[in-house]
């Protein structure tokens, strides 16, 4: 029997390296017998949050219910990619009967929760929740903050000027339309900057909406997924500094993907990788390493300068070995001498 109840999708934003694969890791580990299929968009063509989730062997989660959409901007491009791969999904003997989507941390959710409001899409799905995940230590550490001198001289010279830190704009629009606000990374974290983030989110954003300490994205499923929202019926109420425009600025952001031999030991070539996200200001660097004699390949995250590191699963047979970074930072990121620096 076709059930006429609409299937709830839930969105998760974020800024790169936030914590949404963390937590939608945390949520198939979780799900019990739920049946839920996953769309992952992301910036920069690897595919490596899908790798990521199809390397973890979780049993509810088979790989063909994880859709990547790795061409563009998901905000950008929902008629000709995304609408398609969620009729897709919809379409199968064993539809899902809960979709999450995972945007990439550049992407501004606005734009999606437009798109249920297509008559198309509303009249089978429904938007359950709008989750922002929230880099904790990150805003703690003034991240996404303009510095209030340069706005301040920018602005007597263009008094329409909004925001001169791109990473604030895309930060805030994300928190704008969110139903539930996760922030995460509180470990890394004590209470008072715990305190005074969430109290600064609470003012940024106009409606009374739940904000939720984590770490390690861990929440219970039920409460992710049972927000009840219905974000399309509600666009209104979540401002974005660009509901004046179609879209947004890709030209804010550089990225790129390095292909580097095989190194000798995570250790020391982590330790440069974090000395030239410093140097280089790179706001996010993940990919695989092959380490010369080992039968794993390595897993290496980097947000800002802090990095991290592990084997994630034995390199398959036949599968092409070799270390693959995503670079991703500003504008002007000087990916020859980052590349120089590693080879
Ligand atoms: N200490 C700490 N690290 C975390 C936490 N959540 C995630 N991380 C780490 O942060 C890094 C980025 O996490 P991801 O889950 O990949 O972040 P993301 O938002 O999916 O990143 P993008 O897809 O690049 O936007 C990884 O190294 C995670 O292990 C947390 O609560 N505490």
């Amino acid at each position: 029997m076709t059930s006429l109840r609409k299937t709830p999708v839930t969105i998760v934003t974020g800024f790169l390296g936030a914590g949404k694969t963390t937590l939608i890791r945390h949520l198939l580990e979780n799900a019990g017998n739920r049946r839920l299929a996953l769309i992952i968009n992301e910036f920069g063509d690897l595919g490596i949050d899908a790798e990521i989730l199809k390397g973890c062997g979780i049993e509810s989660c088979p790989e063909d219910n994880i859709v990547e959409l790795a061409n563009g901007c998901l905000c950008c491009t929902v008629a000709d990619d995304f609408a398609p791969a969620i009729e897709a999904l919809l379409a199968r003997p064993d539809a899902p009967e809960h979709i999450v989507i995972e945007t990439s941390g550049l992407a501004l959710p606005k734009p999606l929760v437009k798109a249920f409001d297509w008559p198309e899409l509303r009249a089978r799905l429904t938007v359950d929740g709008v989750v922002a995940v929230i880099d904790g230590a990150a805003v703690a550490e003034g991240r996404f903050a303009d510095d209030p001198d340069k706005l301040a001289a920018q602005r007597a010279a263009d008094p329409s000027l909004d925001h001169d830190n791109p990473l604030e704009e895309v930060y805030e629009d994300q928190l704008l339309c969110a139903d539930l606000i996760l922030l995460n990374k509180t470990d890394l974290m004590d209470p008072a900057a715990q305190e005074t983030v969430a109290a600064d989110i609470a003012a940024t954003v106009p409606r009374a909406v739940k904000i939720l300490l984590t770490s390690g994205g861990k929440i219970d499923p039920a409460v992710l997924l049972g927000l009840h929202a219905a974000a399309e019926d509600d666009l209104a109420a979540r401002p974005s500094h660009h509901d004046a425009e179609d879209g947004h600025d890709h030209d804010d952001w550089d990225s790129f993907v390095l292909d580097l031999p095989a190194i000798d030991a995570p250790g020391p070539f982590v330790a440069k990788l974090a000395a030239l996200a410093d140097q280089f200001d790179i706001i996010r660097l993940k990919g695989f390493a092959e380490v010369t004699g080992k039968p794993m390949r390595l897993l290496v995250q980097g947000v800002g300068t802090r990095l991290q590191q592990g084997f994630d699963r034995p390199w398959k047979a036949g599968e092409a070995r070799g270390t693959r970074l995503v670079v991703i930072g500003q504008k002007g990121l000087d990916r020859a001498a980052i590349e120089a620096a590693l080879r």
